[in-house]
């Protein structure tokens, strides 16, 4: 994959979105540079799943520009979105987005097999992927056969094995326990920076933050805050 070695991976710049008469964003910037882990914070409601939607290319801001790798996503049509939300962003959500009737395995070699590699290639990465996150053996299990950590670690593998530029997590431990959340952030910062990706987190567990280089703060649809701090880092 070709990353520019120059400029953020992510830029935003004066994103508004509105819903009505409600105001998500009001005007965020916000720049993340290749390989940086950032945690969006905040109360309910301040506009963190929209930041991270605009930055997704899922919704597209009434005002204001979102490029990756100093390419714009309002100067792409749908079809090109949704190529690059494919090819060179990888998401983990809070829960639900493994197919149910998928064993593991297969959940994770969809993301490449949709990119065009062939079925036999793309399960044999995805049988990598799952034994270095832990999961030799579960491979032929359906995500209801999986602990809620266990389906978080091939939700991982399945965000990574395409090779993202950037991967986008929406409370990812929001359905675990404190301790399997934690087990969860180690494996998906450890997996995210080996990889070289950035990864933007929601979250508003200080304790999921803590895991991310980089906390900003997000009241009212604006950044209200941005500090970087050693992150926690596997022991
Ligand atoms: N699709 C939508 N239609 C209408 N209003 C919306 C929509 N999505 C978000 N909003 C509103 O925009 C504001 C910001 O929502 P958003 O989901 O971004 O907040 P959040 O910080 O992620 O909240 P939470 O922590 O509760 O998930 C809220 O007032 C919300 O009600």
């Amino acid at each position: 994959m070709s990353h520019t070695t120059s400029g953020p991976r992510l830029s935003a710049r004066g994103l508004v979105k509105q819903f009505g008469a409600t105001t998500a964003l009001a005007g965020v910037d916000l720049d993340v540079a290749a390989g940086e882990s950032v945690a969006v914070m905040g109360p309910s409601g301040s506009g963190k799943s929209t930041l991270l939607h605009c930055l997704a290319g899922i919704l597209v801001p009434d005002a204001g520009t979102v490029a990756l790798s100093g390419r714009g996503l309002h100067d792409l049509d749908e079809r090109e979105r949704s190529l690059v939300r494919r090819r060179q962003y990888g998401f983990v959500f809070q829960f639900g987005q493994l197919l149910a009737e998928l064993p593991a395995i297969e959940n994770v070699a969809l993301a490449p097999m949709l990119l065009g590699t062939p079925r036999r290639e793309a399960t044999e990465l995805a049988g990598r992927w799952l034994a270095s996150l832990g999961l030799a053996g579960m491979e032929g299990r359906r995500p209801g056969e999986l602990s809620g950590g266990q389906a978080q670690r091939v939700a991982v593998a399945r965000a990574l094995i395409t090779g993202p530029e950037v991967v986008f997590a929406d409370e990812p431990t929001g359905a675990l326990d404190q301790a399997t959340g934690q087990d969860v952030m180690r494996v998906l910062t450890e997996t995210t920076r080996l990889a070289g990706a950035s990864l933007v987190v929601v979250t508003h567990d200080a304790g999921v933050a803590a895991w991310c280089g980089r906390r900003v703060e997000v009241r009212d649809g604006r950044v209200v805050a941005d500090e970087r701090r050693a992150p926690e880092v596997a022991r």
